[in-house]
């Protein structure tokens, strides 16, 4: 659809300038830093995590220098039975995603971004979904990568979302229009706090 007015293109170019500029200040950080904060931020999420309870938790394959939560998903996983992580598959552009339970070893295939995803599976809603943050503000609202797919997912999905990224991101406001969700967590290597209303 084409922006109403000359202040959506504004926005709409601020919102660009603000996605681009938290992936590249986050892709420049070199990988050991990344680790570390990835491992503060871990912790953090253990604490969350015994808070929210889920046993179906969503996460996502990383992208682009994101948090790699990998171990740390396996490690909640084993950690009480009946625990099942799950990815995101991009089925279509411009429609939701669903998700597929993931098990460490199991076969993937690449979506069109080329981010792996599990190759088949029945699909399930997550009790969580941990949601990468490029930029993102203190009351919940993120950027993603601009296409929709977590807005148009979680508009339809009753789950948790806790958005995962790192402080670099943040930003006083990602500028939120009409069809963004707000994140209800906001989890850092800083700490986990609830969005503010
Ligand atoms: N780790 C991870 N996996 C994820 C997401 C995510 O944010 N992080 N997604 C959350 O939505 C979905 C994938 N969404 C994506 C949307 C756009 C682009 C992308 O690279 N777009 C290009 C331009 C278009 C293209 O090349 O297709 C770009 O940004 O330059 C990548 C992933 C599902 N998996
Ligand atoms: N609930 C929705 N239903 C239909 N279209 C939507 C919905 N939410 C977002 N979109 C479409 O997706 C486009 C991209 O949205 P936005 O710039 O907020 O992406 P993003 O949050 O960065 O991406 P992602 O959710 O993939 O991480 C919007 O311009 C809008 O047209």
């Amino acid at each position: 659809m084409a922006p109403a007015s000359a202040l959506d293109v504004d926005s709409a170019a601020q919102r660009k300038r603000l996605r681009e500029a938290a992936l590249r200040a986050r892709q420049a950080m070199p990988e050991a830093q990344r680790a570390c904060l990835t491992l503060r931020l871990a912790a953090h999420l253990d604490g969350l995590m015994a808070l929210l309870q889920p046993r179906r938790l969503g996460f996502c394959w990383p992208y682009r220098a994101e948090p790699d939560l990998r171990q740390w998903v396996c490690g909640w996983r084993v950690a009480a039975p009946g625990r099942v992580a799950a990815l995101p598959v991009v089925l279509e552009r411009d429609a939701a995603m669903v998700f597929r339970a993931w098990e460490p070893d199991q076969p993937m295939v690449l979506d069109r971004h080329g981010i792996p995803h599990p190759a088949a599976g029945d699909s399930l809603i997550p009790d969580v979904v941990l949601v990468p943050l490029n930029a993102f503000d203190d009351c919940g609202f993120r950027l993603g990568y601009g296409g929709g797919y977590f807005d148009r997912t979680l508009a339809g999905m009753d789950t948790v979302a806790v958005g995962v990224g790192f402080e670099l991101g943040r930003v006083p406001s990602t500028l939120p229009q009409p069809h963004d969700k707000p994140m209800e967590w906001i989890v850092t290597e800083a700490g986990a706090a609830r969005a503010l209303p």
